[in-house]
């Protein structure tokens, strides 16, 4: 077989991924190279709720796909939308990253009334306002982004109190130490910034966050789909198909108030989820479910037609 042409963002995280998936395609025995491409959410500069629909990231790196210019592309699986892309599949996703999120800046008991915290996800958002809501203080919650370093100066220049960035990304990238729980600190060129890892009891993660999902053509050199799927993690594949199939019955994209976490001890799977309701500041609903790992699909959709039943009933009441 030929050079494995890897595809991925641009960004420093996509091309840390990447170099990690051809280093692994590399062990196995497939020389690989990386190809840098450019996807509109790093073009567009604008809000992502404004640039609109599900896939921002992750159609120039299919497109290389469908194209023939990569036969691989690494993607956060987080960004990645439910359907699949007709003609390719996600053949493999490896061993998960940690799930959580990281405050960065002000610690949780320090808010005050009129603190403001930045995120530009709706996931971020109602559960940030929920952590508030029940310490009695009332935060101001500003839409940001930006890559890593640009969210953690906006807060190091004070525009922002505390921001919330993906644990993964900070451990892909050697930002945070390898051995970090609890509190912490991030550096950047100016200095450095408090941050603190928050437990899933307080955050729950968007479905399939620190997993990456390595897509190719249904078409693939078969020797190619057996290098991917000696890269693939049976139990992180199980977990991120119970969140992905959940989110999918909700109906949800990367862009709803919706977190999902799947868990695998022995043959048996919990999936626990959050949703925020439309009104947005009326609470959260919560839920989870546990069975046999084998049933992730099933176990994903019957703890969506719940939580939908638990949103539908408030907004009818
Ligand atoms: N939405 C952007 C994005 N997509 C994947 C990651 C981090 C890596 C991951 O969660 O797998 C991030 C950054 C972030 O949310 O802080």
């Amino acid at each position: 077989m030929s050079t494995i042409r890897v595809g991925a963002r641009r960004s420093p995280l996509a091309v840390a991924q990447a170099t990690w998936v051809a280093s692994r395609l590399e062990a196995a025995g497939y020389p690989s190279e990386l190809v840098g491409i450019d996807t509109l959410g790093d073009v567009d500069r604008r809000r992502l709720t404004e640039i609109g629909g599900t896939g921002v990231f992750a159609t120039a790196v299919r497109d290389g796909l469908l194209s023939g210019g990569v036969d691989v592309a690494v993607h956060s699986l987080k960004d990645l939308p439910v359907d699949p892309a007709p003609g390719l599949v996600v053949a493999a996703t490896p061993t998960r990253e940690d799930v959580r999120d990281v405050l960065v800046g002000l610690g949780v008991d320090e808010w005050r009334d009129g603190t403001r915290l930045g995120t530009g996800s709706p996931r971020r958002a109602v559960q940030l306002a929920e952590l508030a809501r029940a310490r009695g203080v009332e935060v101001e919650i500003v839409p940001i982004r930006g890559n890593v370093d640009h969210r953690i100066d906006l807060v190091r220049q004070g525009e922002v109190h505390a921001t919330l960035l993906a644990a993964a990304g900070l451990r892909r990238l050697g930002r945070i130490p390898a051995d970090l729980e609890g509190i912490g600190e991030v550096g950047v060129a100016s200095g450095s910034v408090r941050i603190e890892l928050l437990e899933l009891s307080m955050m729950l993660p968007a479905a399939g966050q620190g997993c990456l999902g390595v897509e190719c053509r249904e078409d693939a050199d078969p020797a190619l789909l057996t290098a991917l799927a000696s890269i693939d993690d049976v139990d992180t594949h199980r977990a991120v198909s119970a969140e992905r199939t959940f989110l999918k019955v909700l109906e949800a994209g990367c862009l709803a108030p919706v977190g999902a976490f799947a868990y695998i001890s022995g043959s048996h799977l919990t999936l626990r989820a959050v949703a925020g309701r439309e009104s947005g500041d009326a609470g959260l609903v919560r839920d989870e479910l546990s069975g046999d790992a084998q049933d992730a699909v099933e176990l994903g959709s019957a703890l969506a037609r719940r939580v939908l039943a638990l949103l539908g009933k408030d907004l009818d009441e």
